[in-house]
């Protein structure tokens, strides 16, 4: 049985292995009132940078997930796995092509008692994750609540995270998609670049993630989670 801690994340903050942070924010990151950290990126990750941002996220106390994107960093030492499937990549690999490979070749390592499965619905075409993936990212509506509900109600997923990294998204959308799933708990991240933005997003989504923002502009980053948790 897969761990289900996440369902009462409201607020995350996701840092990249591939991204220099000083300890000094990371200290500010983590002692935040944030719920989680969610260790992830679409590019650049290795054992070895994602080791050491997990041996620095060690000192606090609060928990910390690695979202993994290639087999070969696969650190123990997490909380949890969430293991991305991109719904609408017009590529099988990255809905389950890789899977199966990582599965064949790591099975017997593999904490699946740790491990939970994410549904990404990939929204910005302009992001690097669309663009690895190709997503087909010109989609209806229907389209969209569609995916969603094939993750949730075919194939019973834990997480469907949309994913709108680097700019901010139809909060309606995102709102309808929570509205027609059964039982997957939402994410929702992307382009949140201060407090009113992450409020909005706490509205639709059941939980908020918080990426770019860190580096970008920290203290706007740290008002994030007073907006969504109070
Ligand atoms: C001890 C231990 C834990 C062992 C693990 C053993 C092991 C290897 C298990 C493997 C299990 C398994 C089934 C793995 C799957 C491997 C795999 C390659 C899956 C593919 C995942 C995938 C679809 C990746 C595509 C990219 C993606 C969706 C990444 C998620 C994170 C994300 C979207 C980050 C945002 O990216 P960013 O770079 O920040 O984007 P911007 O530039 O826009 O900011
Ligand atoms: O970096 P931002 O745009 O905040 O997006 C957060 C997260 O959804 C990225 O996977
Ligand atoms: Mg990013």
């Amino acid at each position: 049985m897969f761990p289900t801690f996440y369902k009462q994340w409201r607020h995350v903050f996701k840092l990249d292995p591939d991204r220099e942070i000083h300890d000094e924010a990371l200290e500010k990151v983590c002692l935040s009132g944030t719920d989680a950290i969610l260790v992830g990126g679409s590019s650049g990750i290795t054992f070895d940078n994602t080791v050491d941002l997990l041996s620095r996220i060690r000192r606090y106390e609060l928990p910390c997930a690695l979202e993994l994107s290639d087999p070969s960093c696969g650190v123990p030492g997490f909380d949890g796995y969430f293991i991305p499937m991109v719904l609408n990549s017009k590529k099988q690999e990255w809905l389950i092509g890789h899977h199966v490979e990582a599965i064949r070749d790591f099975g017997r390592l593999i904490p699946w008692d740790s491990v939970i499965g994410e549904a990404y619905l990939v929204l910005n075409p302009d992001s690097t994750v669309a663009r690895l993936t190709e997503a087909d990212t010109d989609l209806s509506e229907g389209d969209s609540l569609a995916y969603a509900q094939l993750a949730d109600r075919l194939w019973n997923v834990p997480v469907l995270y949309v994913e709108y990294s680097g700019t901010f998204g139809d909060m309606r959308l995102v709102r309808r998609i929570r509205e027609g799933l059964q039982q997957a708990h939402l994410f929702y991240g992307g382009g949140i670049d201060g407090p009113g933005k992450a409020r909005e997003a706490a509205e639709a989504a059941q939980t908020v993630v918080v990426g770019n923002l860190v580096y970008d502009d920290l203290d706007a980053a740290l008002a994030t989670v007073h907006a969504v948790k109070n």
